[in-house]
Order: C-alpha cells, then sequence, then structure tokens
C-alpha cells in the first residue's frame, strides 16, 4: 500500500442520486456538477497555476455499496485538484487493477490521459452530498474550509470490457471561486 497523505484513504459511502438535486444547489455548482468533457480542462480555465495534489494511491477493496457488482480489490487513487494553490475539487477514482496505464500517474491529471485515449469511453453521471460528519468533510475541515454541504459527481467511464469510475467532489472554497460555466 502506497500511502502518501494521513487520513488517506478519505473516501465516504455516498447515496448517489440518478439526477442532481436542483434545489439544493446553486445554479453555479449545479453547471460545475453537470458538465461535460474534462473537468481538469474546465478548471485550468478558472486559475493561473492548476496542480493535482496525489493524496495516495492503493489497491484495496471498495466501500460497501461504492462499485457495481462484486469487487474484491480496486486500484484506487484520491487527489485534490488545485488552483492557484487552493484545493477546490476532492477526486476518488477506482478502477481494476489490470488498468495499469491509470496508475503511479504522481500529479499528472488522469483526465490527460481519459479525454485523449479514445478507448476510454464517458458514461453517466450520479451525484451525491459526502456525509457531513464525514471524512470528505473532515478533509475540508483539516484544508480550513469552511464547514458547508460538499455535493459531488460521479462518472463511469467504459474501457473495452471493463469499467471505471471518477468521483469529483466540490470543496467548500469551490462555491466561491468558481464561476458559473
Ligand atoms: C476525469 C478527469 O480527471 C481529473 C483528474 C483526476 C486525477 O488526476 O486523479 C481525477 C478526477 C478528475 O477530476 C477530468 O479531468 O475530467
Amino acid at each position: 500500500m502506497n500511502l502518501t497523505s494521513p487520513g488517506f484513504p478519505f473516501g465516504d459511502i455516498i447515496q448517489w442520486l440518478a439526477e442532481p438535486p436542483r434545489s439544493c444547489l446553486t445554479p453555479a455548482l449545479t453547471t460545475w456538477l453537470t458538465a461535460d468533457g474534462s473537468l481538469t480542462q474546465r478548471l485550468r480555465q478558472c486559475c493561473q497555476q492548476f496542480d493535482v495534489t496525489l493524496l495516495g494511491e492503493t489497491i484495496s477493496a471498495p466501500l460497501p455499496g461504492e462499485w457495481p457488482g462484486t469487487a474484491e480489490r480496486l486500484w484506487i487513487r484520491e487527489v485534490l485538484l488545485c488552483l492557484d494553490n487552493l484545493p477546490l475539487v476532492y477526486a476518488r477514482t477506482l478502477a481494476p487493477p489490470s488498468l495499469t496505464q491509470l496508475q503511479h500517474r504522481g500529479q499528472k491529471p488522469l483526465g490527460e490521459l481519459l479525454f485523449t485515449d479514445k478507448n476510454f469511453i464517458p458514461g453517466h453521471m450520479e451525484w451525491g452530498q459526502a456525509p457531513t460528519t464525514g471524512n470528505i468533510q473532515q478533509l475540508a475541515n483539516t484544508l480550513g474550509q469552511a464547514a458547508t454541504a460538499i455535493w459531488g459527481r460521479r462518472r463511469y467511464f467504459q474501457h473495452q470490457q471493463q469499467q471505471l469510475l471518477v468521483a469529483e467532489f466540490f470543496l467548500p472554497e469551490a462555491l466561491n471561486r468558481l464561476p458559473p460555466l
């Protein structure tokens, strides 16, 4: 197990929804939660400096109910996406360990691979809120960000006969910094 940040992994058990709950989201956040294409590319356009901070990578069991179907062990990567040195997105990616091209990318955004290699096909999204007393909220608190509701989405990608899941949660500061798309 290759740990890089105390507390890793930070993932929480999320109740994923088939539609975004527009009533409890700001219009701006709704545009980000429903945007297609590469989140990395969109975020790069909102800052001078974009960085990926690797929280950790490991091969481990998914959280209860996190992975559709049965999976003993998956490759798990968690990062912070930082705009001008401010972490605005926490992301957690799960994939079969056989998709080795995803692994050990360090601070290179996965999106640069997922949206250039035509073998990765973006699929549908689901939306969910991080538990108010969960790990993701605690991570935001540790980062000094206000304890407001944290909403995220997860996107399915198909790669030949396999799939991977990319979850992205917008941290509280994202609500203050990201303009509507
Ligand atoms: C899927 C993308 O890749 C982004 C980069 C990630 C990483 O480097 O781990 C994780 C989630 C994404 O926000 C994207 O850019 O849309």
